[in-house]
């Protein structure tokens, strides 16, 4: 597991019902100690016992070198670095499992076209995406989910498939990686969204309609991008959305309720360790549409409120003015 936050913590535990040993890789000393001598993550979910067959281990290069599944769950911005620094210790046999939600600024990328770029073509087809309706807290305790894995290379998927399938964490598989991809990236920014509008308090109808058209707009990129249809009704696109932006325990609602409840994006960042992947993908995905020309105004009006500082009462009422328009277009 590359990357011991919350969610590499818990799919590392996961994974421990099903292998002998599962070795975490944390930047951390302090943690790599206290998963080691204390079976606990003495930074990220501490509260929860782990199991005595997860090891952690700081050298990189060591654990890139030493095992062929490795799944990648740092967060999405800094995924190409830590991609470069593992490069040349890969197997030749590598899988790599992408866990991480989120679309790259620095280049405007999805994490599948980070691996297509960095990796040679063969690693990079059958690399595995996993994203759904899962929170890390959850997971940990063995409660039940369920989740999608999207892969291009028929081959390789149902073994990582049953790799990652237990009677209470189900694992689908699609070879959509591009819509299970954006479903689980862009879902952050419309839950940021439904969380403002909640900090407004403009109630239970108006976030409906908010997540219905936001999921609306996801589906209108991905679909631009490759993605099929279906997929935005899945478990990566409208269950993880639901999950997400209904939530306390999401980080990306929490994010927009404050935003909405009139602190700004300095305060609510300040000190904060654990990440909220929407507020950078915001970013991201506002210019992405822009380069595709799809049209994305509850990411535009996120986006005005994280980056342009526009008061999100404003903004809203702005989205409320548009033109009329048919539900359902071309
Ligand atoms: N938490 C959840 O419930 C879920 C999270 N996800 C996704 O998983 C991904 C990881 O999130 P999560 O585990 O929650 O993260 P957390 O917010 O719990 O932790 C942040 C992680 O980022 C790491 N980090 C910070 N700076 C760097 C850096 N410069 N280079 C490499 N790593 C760095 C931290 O390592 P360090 O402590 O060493 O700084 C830590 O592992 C995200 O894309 C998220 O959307 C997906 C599903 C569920
Ligand atoms: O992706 C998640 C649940 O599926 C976690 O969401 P947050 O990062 O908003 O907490």
């Amino acid at each position: 597991m590359i990357g011991a936050g919350s969610w590499g913590t818990a799919l590392a535990a996961l994974l421990c019902g099903k292998r002998e040993r599962v070795t975490l890789w944390c930047r951390e000393l302090e943690i790599a100690e206290s998963v080691n001598t204390q079976h606990r993550n003495a930074l990220y979910v501490s509260e929860l016992e782990l199991p005595q067959n997860l090891v952690a281990d700081t050298d990189l290069a060591r654990v890139a070198a030493t095992h062929r599944v490795l799944v990648m769950v740092v967060p999405t911005q800094f995924t190409r670095a830590v991609v470069e620094a593992m490069r040349p210790h890969l197997r030749d046999d590598a899988v790599l499992v992408s866990a991480s939600k989120g679309i790259e600024v620095q280049k405007i990328e999805t994490l599948a076209e980070i691996y297509d770029e960095m990796l040679p073509e063969a690693m990079a087809q059958r690399a595995c995406f996993l994203s759904g309706p899962s929170f890390a807290r959850e997971v940990i305790r063995g409660l039940p989910a369920a989740v999608a894995i999207a892969c291009r290379d028929a081959a390789v998927l149902p073994a990582i498939q049953e790799l990652f399938f237990f009677p209470h964490f189900r694992t689908y598989r699609t070879d959509d990686v591009v819509g299970v991809e954006l479903g689980g990236a862009l879902k952050n920014v419309i839950a940021i969204a439904a969380g403002i509008c909640d900090g407004l308090q403009y109630g239970h109808s108006a976030r409906a309609a908010l997540l219905t058209r936001g999921l609306a707009e996801i589906a209108r990129l991905g679909i631009a991008m490759g993605g099929k249809a279906e997929t935005f009704a899945g478990l990566s696109g409208m269950g993880d959305l639901l999950l997400t932006a209904t939530s306390t325990q999401s980080r990306n609602y929490t994010v927009g309720h404050r935003l909405g409840s009139g602190e700004t994006l300095e305060q609510i960042q300040a000190g904060a360790r654990e990440v909220a992947e929407g507020v950078k993908t915001a970013d991201a995905a506002y210019r992405l549409a822009q380069q595709k020309g799809v049209e994305m105004p509850i990411v535009g009006a996120v986006y005005a409120i994280l980056y342009e500082q526009r008061n999100a009462r404003e903004v809203v009422l702005e989205l409320l003015s548009r033109e009329m328009k048919p539900e359902v277009t071309g």
